[in-house]
């Protein structure tokens, strides 16, 4: 049974048969550009075979560290943004009870995992430190530059806190750096300190990184099964070798995708019918929107939660400008599911429905939103699963992973680097007062002042 599959049905008025067919040589071209490293970026192609050549030593230290974290901390602050955050937010979301971050400590059986350093925001960092009072913590600060500023702000902040609560001492044993391997102010400051480090391959990018240790520790740490993770990625690399779009459901995606681009659906909606599943389409934009937009072209990867979003987005979605495509990730089968209860009246006029089981209602959800939003001009991709557990979730991420890069090729772009992501960072330093960046600074004011 395939724990991942494509299913492209709902595309027929928008591609015609021979279209994928059409699409081959370039697939072929494409895969070569990935597999044989003759592509643009072709350094930062190490996730391809990370599910079966990940460090093991490193692997088992990180399980080691997961259960010192669970012994000696009630909560672990995770430090890290965008490539360095997401991954193991959406994984944590996927793998837990929907209010985790409520349940009591026994419940969970292991740390509450909150997030910082992924904003500016400081309330949220007070109230964070709030949250934590008196309770023991730990830190895992991430970062592959280790100089991205939200961590590095919230990274002081934090480490101080534990400092004054532990000692430097036992702070520095609580205190997990996951960076690159030799360069950055993080690796210089972990090596002085003697934290414990783990690293972010070279060959890695950020946004590949979530079955690296910037994943994996924060989700071993939350008590969900790392091996399992890494299982079901390894099968998925098994499975989307062969660049036949007959047989490669994740090329399939990845060629549709771009026929769909070509045809002017330029936004991608990815949608769930999972509210756990909110934060996985957060982490799929920052693969699609850093690997594809670039070169003032690419799909705009955008999202919606479903059926929540119908009741606000969905009339956008039926009849707005019609440049959207969507890519459903569907829960085959929940973990639990839930019996509509019998009830003595039909005020409610629910009577129809006494009895059904509540996820075979948001499948006919899902199948009328795909008939309807077809019949609006709107093309639909579906991406099935059949569980949500982490082998499932591994295979998926790495569906995800391959099936963008390909993408990015099939447009003729780079997908592994990220360029645009330095602008407003200059601009910012500039107005900060960073030093090297005064020329900058001086001319934003002055442009500012001119605008006034
Ligand atoms: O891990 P870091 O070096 O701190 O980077 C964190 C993130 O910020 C950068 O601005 C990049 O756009 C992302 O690709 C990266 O994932």
């Amino acid at each position: 049974m395939a724990h991942v599959s494509f299913d492209s049905s709902a595309l027929k008025q928008f591609v015609h048969d021979n279209e994928l067919g059409e699409m081959q040589a370039m697939v072929n071209a494409a895969d070569q550009q990935l597999r044989q490293g003759t592509g643009a970026g072709a350094d930062f192609r190490d996730w391809l075979h990370l599910p079966t050549d990940y460090d093991k030593e490193e692997f088992a230290r990180i399980k080691a560290a997961a259960k010192k974290i669970q012994s000696d901390s009630e909560v672990l602050v995770v430090i890290g943004i965008g490539g360095s955050y997401l991954g193991a937010r959406m994984a944590i979301d996927f793998l837990h009870n929907s209010f985790y971050q409520a349940q009591a400590p026994a419940a969970r059986k292991a740390p509450l995992v909150v997030f910082a350093g992924n904003s500016l925001s400081s309330s949220y960092v007070h109230d964070l430190i709030e949250l934590i009072g008196d309770k023991d913590f730990s830190i895992n600060v991430i970062s592959k530059s280790g100089t991205t500023t939200e961590p590095s702000i919230a990274f002081r902040i934090f480490k101080e806190l534990l400092v004054n609560k532990y000692g430097e001492e036992e702070a520095n044993h609580r205190i997990y750096a996951t960076t690159d391997r030799q360069r950055g102010a993080l690796k210089t400051e972990a090596d002085a300190a003697g934290w414990e480090t783990f690293v972010i391959p070279d060959g890695v990018g950020g946004r590949y990184s979530v079955l690296t240790a910037v994943g994996l520790l924060p989700i071993a740490a939350s008590g969900a099964d790392i091996d399992q993770l890494m299982a079901g990625a390894k099968a998925a690399e098994d499975t989307y070798v062969d660049p036949d779009l007959t047989k490669n459901e994740a090329y399939q995606y990845a060629a549709y995708r771009n026929i769909l681009y070509r045809k002017g659906f330029t936004t991608e909606l990815l949608e769930n019918y999972e509210p756990n599943m909110t934060m996985f389409a957060e982490w799929w934009k920052q693969l699609a929107g850093e690997s594809e937009g670039k070169d003032q072209k690419g799909i705009y990867p955008s999202s919606a939660n479903f059926t929540t979003d119908l009741h606000s987005l969905g009339q956008y979605i039926q009849e707005g400008l019609r440049n959207l495509m969507e890519t459903v990730v569907k829960l085959d089968t929940p973990n639990h599911d839930q019996v509509i209860p019998a009830a003595e009246s039909n005020l409610d006029g629910l009577a129809y429905l006494e009895g059904k089981n509540m996820d075979w209602v948001n499948t006919k959800a899902y199948e009328a939103v795909v008939a309807a939003h077809v019949a609006g001009g709107v093309p639909v991709m579906t991406v099935h699963i059949d569980k949500e557990d982490a082998f499932t979730l591994g295979y998926l991420i790495y569906f995800f992973e391959v099936a963008i890069a390909i993408s990015g090729y099939l447009n003729g772009i780079n997908p592994f680097n990220q360029p645009g992501v330095e602008a407003y960072k200059t601009n910012m330093f500039g107005l900060l007062g960073k030093p090297g960046y005064e020329e900058v600074g001086a001319k934003l004011r002055q442009e500012m002042a001119d605008n006034q």
